[in-house]
């Protein structure tokens, strides 16, 4: 615990479905992320660790509990377009397990993608598009299309263009799940260089102890349940 409250979960749960067919994806949960943390949520698979990461970015609202972001306008506004899901939207990325990139735009644009997508001229779009694959290492690759690029290339422009934003926070879920462990250490190097940098924090799910054991601070899920780590807790 290093710096101020970028997200707290307050009884936060998530249960999807209904009646017998209910699924409890994380049982009522009080953590908190704070600014420069660099914290792995593991977990088996189906533990729920990619529903934590989704609460925490806003992705999805809890059902019972509430999520907090106390530096957004509208704090608890976990959905709809209002200005606490703006700010947050600017203030937080989300490195996802597949790079998703856009397959018709070189990899500059789709770097610059949410940024010109959040208002930003495409000039200045373009320019830190260009600074934040320098970032991770892979400028070079900035005229070539998606179907060009191998996976752990591809996973390090996901990366920049999470970065290109400068966000507060970083919520990667499984950033290395579909890579080698050489090629998913390299991608894990440069997230962690990159967040350096710019001063986020940084949240990582992983199955992997190797990638784990790179970050200062570990959680585990369990059955729903965050079992927090001695130095997890209060705000
Ligand atoms: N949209 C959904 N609808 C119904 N059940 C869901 C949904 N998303 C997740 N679940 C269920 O919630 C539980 C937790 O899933 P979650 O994806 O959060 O786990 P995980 O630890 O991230 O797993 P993995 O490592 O396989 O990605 C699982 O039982 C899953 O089947």
């Amino acid at each position: 615990m290093t710096g101020s409250v970028l997200v707290s979960c307050r009884d936060a749960g998530r249960t999807y479905g209904s009646g017998p067919a209910a699924v409890v994806a994380v049982h009522d949960t009080n953590c908190h992320v704070h600014a420069h943390d660099r914290i792995a949520v593991m977990g088996s698979s189906g533990s729920g660790k990619s529903t934590l990461l989704h609460l925490m970015a806003g992705l999805e609202r809890p059902t019972s509990g509430e999520v907090v972001w106390p530096w957004c306008a509208d704090t608890t506004d976990a959905a709809g377009p209002g200005p606490g899901a703006r700010a947050r939207a600017k203030g937080i990325g989300v490195i996802f397990q597949s790079p998703s990139l856009i397959p018709t735009l070189d990899i500059a644009e789709n770097t610059g993608l949410p940024l010109v997508l959040a208002g930003e001229n495409a000039g200045r779009a373009h320019a830190r598009a260009l600074a934040a694959l320098e970032r991770v290492g892979v400028a070079d690759l900035a005229a070539k299309l998606p179907d060009d690029i191998s996976g752990g290339q591809a996973q390090r422009v996901a990366a920049a263009r999470v970065l290109a934003a400068r966000p507060r926070l970083v919520l990667a879920d499984e950033p290395t799940g579909r890579l080698d462990r050489t090629t998913g250490g390299h991608v894990v190097d440069v997230l962690l260089a990159a967040v350096d940098e710019i001063g986020a924090a940084l949240v990582v799910a992983t199955h992997d102890p190797a990638v784990a054991e790179r970050l200062r601070t570990r959680w585990t899920m369990r059955d729903g349940r965050l079992l927090l780590g001695p130095d997890a807790g209060a705000p």
